[in-house]
């Protein structure tokens, strides 16, 4: 359905080709995952689909890509539309109207599909995505899974034969991220669509693929296989297969259901023992308190009476449903909403009520779109002027952003730069000037898995110092493995708030993967289970 026939493509003054010797089928009616680190080009190979790249980013195209039967280098985007459906990593970028309903119906509008038709696809996809009761809203009102939601609904009405989803989930709450799979899965099954999607986040979805595409690095030609014979070899996998290569397990496991069948033996192992607490400061005084706190956006109560305290040297993760109110909050503590009515106060300040220079002196936010954070024209220029801005020494940015995430060239425009290293340059520019408060908004959207890795220590070395950390975030696994606390909001309410083990472990949707594997112990991560055989007397 799809065919890459000796594909390279290289960006205007680049110095060398951001994908090359791509020569590849994905067959009709296949959900084919294409994995690879930060930057390493997967956003490039999903475009040639569409006939974006080049068409749309510039740079050039070498070799052919052919969807059904029809070349992407001679068809532009528009008179592939009927085929091939794209859905990118930013929605905001490609929406064209103003509210659901009729972002929904936008796409068979312009293919000239009858009025019922319509209708009935427009209330069949209301419902799929769980987007009912938001239909009429406009799209600038929604949250970022909202978006994510509308942009998936607005490629799906069209029915296309082949769908194209750059990281599809990451926006996503764990139980939509299952929906958006499950809808998927059942479009390749019944009526034979081709999927082809890039994710980082393999433990959403590695065990629907049929095939996988791995790009080992920029530039690097792709290998191929079935799910199994790419994550036995892949450096990157989820916590499941990587707690069945300790284990010895063979075959590997790729479900959780595949992993509980073969963890008797480690449980055995496991029984009696428990996880090695990590060393962590005892929390210090208040950074941050909100009593009370209802925010109102437009005519909609988004916080309604949150109370929360987040103390020096302790993080906690915010969790819960798309639209629960998470944005709200960390935006509310960076002094972006005044309150209706209770109290917030971060480092002794009224956050909406402080000159900007005295409130980044004591917060620091991560956006959920990281752009927000980016005016330079170039990385190396952004990283000066978030030392100039921090008084940090001349060059601490520019070495945090090749700690989190290396291979991010000085002289690109911050637009130009992949999810992940956009990601990795906003982070750098916020962990510069050390506030005693960090909010993070979903943070690792677009990363790999070394580069959360990196991520996770250098935030408990913040943590180490004194620091206090709110990061919200539907990474279950990220909250496992850095939060000392989780909050979970719903409906604009804190109705959970407690160590990450009590929280998690007793909601399947929020439990990590090892915790659904080993069960009893509290085991949240594959490194606790490591630890506790290797300190075995
Ligand atoms: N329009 C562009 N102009 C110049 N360089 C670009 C452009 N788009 C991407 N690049 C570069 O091409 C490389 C590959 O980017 P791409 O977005 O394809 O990576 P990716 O694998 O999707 O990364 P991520 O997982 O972070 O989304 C990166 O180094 C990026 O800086
Ligand atoms: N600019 C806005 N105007 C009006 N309503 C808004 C606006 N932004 C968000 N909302 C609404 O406020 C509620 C809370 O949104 P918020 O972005 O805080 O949720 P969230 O928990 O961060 O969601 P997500 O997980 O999808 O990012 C949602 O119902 C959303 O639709």
């Amino acid at each position: 359905m799809i065919r890459f026939a000796d594909v390279s493509v290289t960006y205007s003054g680049a110095a060398a080709p951001a994908l090359h010797g791509v020569d590849l089928t994905v067959p009709e009616g296949e959900l084919c995952l294409l994995v690879g680190g930060s930057g390493t080009g997967k956003s490039t190979l999903l475009g040639t689909v569409g006939g974006l790249v080049p068409h749309f980013t510039g740079g050039t195209l070498h070799g052919r890509v052919t969807v059904a039967g029809r070349d992407t280098r001679t068809h532009k985007p528009r008179e592939l539309a009927d085929v091939v459906g794209t859905v990118g990593q930013d929605p905001l970028a490609h929406f064209v109207t103003d509210t659901v309903e009729d972002e929904l119906a936008y796409g068979m509008e312009s293919l000239g599909l009858p009025p019922e038709v319509m209708r009935r696809r427009v209330e069949e996809t209301l419902d799929l995505l769980g987007l009912a009761a938001l239909r009429d809203r406009p799209i600038a009102e929604l949250s970022g899974g909202q978006r994510q939601r509308v942009a998936i609904g607005s490629v799906l009405t069209v029915h296309p034969r082949v769908l194209v989803l750059d990281e599809p989930t990451s926006a996503l709450d764990p139980g939509a991220a299952e929906e958006v799979l499950a809808v998927l899965q059942r479009l390749v099954h019944d009526l034979g669509t081709t999927v082809l999607l890039a994710e980082h986040r393999l433990e959403r979805v590695v065990q629907y693929a049929d095939q996988v595409i791995w790009l080992p690095g920029p530039g690097e030609p792709p290998v191929t296989g079935t799910p199994a014979e790419v994550m036995a070899r892949s450096p990157m996998v989820p916590p499941v297969v990587e707690l069945g290569r300790v284990a010895g397990w063979s075959p590997l496991p790729l479900s959780i259901r595949d992993a509980r069948r073969a963890a008797g033996p480690l449980r055995e192992r496991l029984a009696g023992l428990a996880p090695v607490p990590r060393p962590r400061p005892a929390p210090g005084d208040p950074v941050a308190e909100a009593a009370g706190l209802v925010v109102r956006r437009g005519a909609l109560e988004a916080l309604c009476g949150v109370g929360l305290t987040v103390r020096a040297g302790e993080a906690v993760a915010l969790m819960g449903r798309n639209g629960a109110g998470k944005s709200t909050l960390l935006s509310t503590l960076a002094g972006l909403h005044e309150p209706a009515s209770g109290t917030v106060r971060v480092g002794g300040l009224v956050p909406h009520r402080s000159r900007p220079r005295d409130l980044v002196r004591k917060v620091g936010l991560v956006p959920q779109e990281p752009r927000d954070l980016l005016y330079a024209d170039t990385v190396a220029a952004e990283c000066a002027a978030a030392d100039q801005d921090a008084q940090a020494a001349p060059g601490t940015c520019r070495t945090l952003v090749a700690q989190l995430l290396p291979g991010v060239a000085d002289d690109v425009h911050p637009r130009d730069l992949s999810e992940g290293q956009r990601l990795a340059l906003a982070l750098a520019v916020v962990l510069t000037a050390r506030p005693p408060l960090l909010l993070l908004d979903e943070p690792t959207r677009g990363l790999d898995y070394p580069a959360k890795a990196r991520l996770v220590a250098e935030l408990r070395r913040l943590t180490a110092l004194g620091h206090g950390i709110v990061l919200a975030t539907h990474d279950v696994e990220l909250a496992a493995e850095l939060a000392d606390r989780v909050v979970v909001l719903a409906d604009g309410e804190v109705v959970a708030d407690g160590p990450t083990a009590d929280v998690v472990v007793s909601s399947p949707a929020f439990a990590p993967q090892v915790a659904k594997v080993v069960g009893e112990g509290p085991w949240l991560t594959v490194r606790q289970v490591t630890d506790a055989l290797e300190a075995r007397p």
